[in-house]
């Protein structure tokens, strides 16, 4: 596994290993020793899926406030995604900045998003499934939100689409005026 840093501290992209054969292939996905050897001490306590039937749909950008704070492993394990983390941790250097990268069943590249960052994706396929891995149970009440297209973060997503949004995501705020309780150290 590459463990690879990115412009957003904390932010990683993670390249498996690939073992090739006549039948197919083997990875493993995850590996909580190579984690530990890479200083990444994270506990995933759940594991969660979705899929996505229409090419343009987008889901974030998500977090859950402090406590319930979760860091994500994200994956995409059937047609292709652009997948965004956006630091959203008062007085950091990069507050409101976004990284992106395309994630495909594929390529088999896999996004590390911290605590402290908003996550959301865009589906650049139809039926598109996507995987992933957090260390902090589901808080509904903790759960919030900051709308996809907020001008001041500017995230460059790759189509131009007019995204199939849940409800949620429709009303979400802009980050200026978002509940959040982040900060540097946390
Ligand atoms: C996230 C989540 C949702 N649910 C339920 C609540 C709701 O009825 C249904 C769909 O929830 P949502 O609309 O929030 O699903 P979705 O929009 O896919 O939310 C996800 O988006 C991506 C970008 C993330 O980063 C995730 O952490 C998560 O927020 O699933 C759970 O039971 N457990 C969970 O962990």
């Amino acid at each position: 596994m590459n463990i690879i840093d990115t412009k957003l501290a904390g932010v990683k992209v993670l390249e498996p290993k690939v073992f090739g054969d006549h039948r197919g292939w083997f990875m493993e996905t995850y590996s909580s020793l190579q984690f530990k050897e890479a200083g990444l001490d994270i506990n995933f306590v759940q594991d969660n899926q979705s899929f996505s039937a229409t090419k343009g749909t987008l889901r974030g950008l998500h977090y859950q406030l402090n406590p319930k704070a979760q860091t994500k492993l994200v994956r995409c394990t059937r047609g292709a995604i652009f997948d965004v983390a956006v630091d959203i941790r008062k007085e950091s250097p990069t507050y409101g900045e976004w990284y992106g990268i395309e994630l495909t069943a594929e390529n088999k590249k896999q996004l590390l998003v911290p605590k402290g960052f908003a996550h959301a994706f865009m589906t650049l396929t139809e039926d598109a499934e996507v995987q992933y891995k957090v260390d902090e149970f589901y808080a509904p009440d903790c759960d919030r939100g900051i709308i996809w297209n907020d001008p001041v973060i500017g995230i460059e997503w790759p189509i131009e689409i007019t995204p199939v949004l849940s409800k949620k995501d429709e009303q979400a705020p802009v980050l200026k005026n978002a509940d959040n309780n982040f900060t540097v150290g946390e």
